[in-house]
Order: structure tokens, then C-alpha cells, then sequence
């Protein structure tokens, strides 16, 4: 995402500029936001998506809302509101109400200020996804096979790669790193639902790297797990409760059970960004519930029949005691034999 001062020839105001992640992989599209209200859309319709990467569009959603105060002549009670309207975009992941409020804490010193912190969550973000893949594969590699050089099948759900973030990825990341350590014979994308975000987006990024890969549906997952094609599941996260409760893209849960069953490792990267101490269980993190149309249509057209309702969480909470490791910048916790964050991140 980029930030581009009002510029002769350009948008006439202030903008944020999106890569449109609803329009991939057919086509490498730009979203241009210049208001509150817009870049609000962008974030609920999943244009920017990815627990970190809509932390960073929140942080320059504050920037915008200040520009758009200047220009609308808003007071400082209207900006606020504005800025905890960005912040409340979608409920699940912490790192949109963490970032936002860090940046905001900056308005009084004016937009230079604003853009300075907003372009250092993103550096940081950056950095910490490069410290996650080192520390996520040299665990990975001395938990499986040890002694052998041999390459790993690893599974992975929803999209936790650059696009998610602000370059690099969690637990795409993870992998990331291990492909460029020549030992990844194979990722396994659960397709993701609501709209095909491992399908579109992991698959997307992953012909990009050259990782040899499978698209699969979300319910062959645990079936591939107990079969014994897979040597570790590797997911990203929403928000980690203090003791160790995961919430991540609907479909995360299964996987994880189904990891526990056949006796193989559950990664969760995540930066600390994502750790809410203040959440003590998975049990109060906030579930967003997402339209029912995206669960009874496909691409637009009815499927279910009309009298059916439609049950449609983004996410759900895998229990700490599933996430073998959790791997954040500053290293690994292995959750599920008693390592919480709760005690090991103040
Ligand atoms: C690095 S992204 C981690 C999570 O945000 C990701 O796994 C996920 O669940 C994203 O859900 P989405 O609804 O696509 O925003």
C-alpha cells in the first residue's frame, strides 16, 4: 500500500492506494481511497485484507481522515469519530484497533507525524515477518525429521503472505523462508472461504515464488492431515489471547484438531502485533459474522434454496492447547506444553 501527497496530474487529494485483492489473480488492480467511507468499503469488502496489512491501512486511515477533516472543515469530535469508525472496520483482528490507536496518538502533531508512525507500523511489520520465517523453519526443521535433509509438505489456510501484511508474510512467511532453504517439496492451500482467499491469493503469491504446490478444498484438509501427506500445519492469526487462543480465517480449528490427531506440529505465526494480552481466552474475542449472501450464493447466484438462512463467521478460535508453536519476531512459544503468552510476552 502506498501513501501519495495530493500531486498535479494525480487524485486532487491526499490518497491511499490499494493492490485489489478481490480482482486477483486475473488482474493486478490499484484501489485509490481519498475518504473515510471508502477505504471503510475497501476494508469490509476484503480489498485489503490480512490481519497486519489492515492494520497498516488503518494506520494511514487515520492520515486520510485528517486530510479529509481539513479539506471538509470536520472539528477534532467529528476526526475522532471518523478515526474510531476505521477502528471498528472489522472487529476480529486486534491489530486494526493496536495500530490505529498507536497512530492516532500522533494527531495533535499534525499529518507529518501521522504518516512518520504509519510508515514505521509498516517498516516494523516488514522486519518482524523476516524475523518470524527464520525463527518458524529453524524450529519447523528441528521438530520435523531431525537428521534428515529431507524437504517438508507443509498445509496452509487462508492468505497470510505480502499481501496480508506489508511484505513477506506470517506464516506464508514461514514457508517463504524454508522454500529458500530448498526444503519445501510442497504446500497444501485450503481454498478459504468467503471469497477463495488460499485459492486466489496463496496460490497467487506462491506461483509468484515458484513453490510447487495444491489448491484444496477446506473439508479435504483434515483428511490430507490424517492420510499422512502433511508434515506441519502453518497459519497466521486475527488475534492470540493471553493464553494462547487463536483466532484465524474460519476452518483453522479443524485443521489444528485434525494436526493434534495425527500427531503433527500446529505452527501459528503472527507478529506480537497480534497478541492481546488484555483478552484473557479465546471465548472474548469477537467472531465478525459475515453477511449470509456470501455463504447461500456463488459468485452471485442463489444456490441455497430461498427459505434457507445462512451461517457465516470469518473466523474461529482454535484453544492454545492445539498451537504446538506460536512464532512471533522474538522467537517461539510452544503454547500447547505451557508456554502462554500471557506469561512470556509482557
Ligand atoms: C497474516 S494474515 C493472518 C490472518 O489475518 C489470516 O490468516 C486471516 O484469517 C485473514 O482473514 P481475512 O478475512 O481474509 O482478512
Amino acid at each position: 500500500m502506498t501513501w501519495t501527497a495530493a500531486a498535479a496530474g494525480g487524485t486532487p487529494y491526499p490518497s491511499l492506494s490499494l493492490i485489489d485483492q478481490t480482482a486477483l489473480p486475473h488482474t493486478l488492480e490499484r484501489l485509490d481511497v481519498t475518504t473515510v467511507d471508502q477505504l471503510i468499503d475497501a476494508i469490509v469488502r476484503l480489498v485489503v485484507r490480512g490481519a497486519p496489512a489492515i492494520g497498516a491501512a488503518g494506520g494511514y486511515g487515520v492520515a486520510l481522515a485528517m486530510a479529509q477533516a481539513e479539506r471538509e472543515g470536520w472539528g477534532r469530535d467529528r476526526l475522532d469519530a471518523e478515526i474510531a469508525r476505521v477502528r471498528a472496520a472489522r472487529p476480529t483482528a486486534v491489530n486494526l484497533m493496536v495500530c490505529v490507536d498507536r497512530v492516532a496518538a500522533r494527531v495533535d502533531e499534525g499529518i507529518t507525524a501521522v504518516l512518520a508512525e504509519a510508515d514505521a507500523v509498516v517498516r516494523e511489520d516488514l522486519e518482524a515477518n523476516h524475523a518470524m520465517g527464520a525463527h518458524g523453519a529453524d524450529w519447523l526443521l528441528k521438530r520435523v525429521g531431525p537428521g534428515t535433509d529431507r524437504p517438508l509438505r507443509v498445509l496452509t489456510h487462508c492468505n497470510t503472505g505480502a499481501l496480508a501484511t506489508a511484505g513477506w508474510g506470517t506464516a506464508l512467511g514461514v514457508i517463504r523462508e524454508l522454500h529458500a532453504r530448498g526444503r519445501i517439496e510442497a504446500v497444501y492451500a485450503d481454498e478459504t472461504r468467503p471469497l477463495l482467499q488460499g485459492a486466489r491469493l496463496t496460490a497467487w503469491e506462491l506461483v509468484q515464488e515458484g513453490i510447487p504446490h495444491y489448491v484444496q478444498a477446506d473439508g479435504a484438509a483434515a483428511g490430507t492431515i490424517l492420510r499422512g501427506e502433511v508434515d506441519a500445519a502453518i497459519v497466521g492469526a486475527d488475534r492470540i489471547a493471553a493464553n494462547g487462543d487463536t483466532a484465524n480465517k474460519v476452518g483453522t480449528v479443524a485443521v489444528a484438531l485434525a494436526c493434534a490427531h495425527a500427531g503433527i506440529p500446529f505452527m501459528v505465526a503472527a507478529p506480537t502485533t497480534t497478541v492481546d494480552l488484555a483478552t484473557a481466552t479465546g471465548d472474548a474475542i469477537h467472531i465478525e459474522l459475515r453477511g449470509e449472501d456470501e455463504v447461500l450464493e456463488w459468485a452471485g447466484v442463489r444456490t441455497a434454496p430461498a427459505a434457507s438462512r445462512g451461517h457465516n463467521p470469518a473466523f474461529d478460535v482454535t484453544p492454545g492447547s492445539l498451537v504446538t508453536a506460536l512464532v512471533t519476531e522474538r522467537g517461539v512459544l510452544e503454547v500447547g506444553a505451557g508456554e502462554l503468552p500471557g506469561d512470556r510476552l509482557k
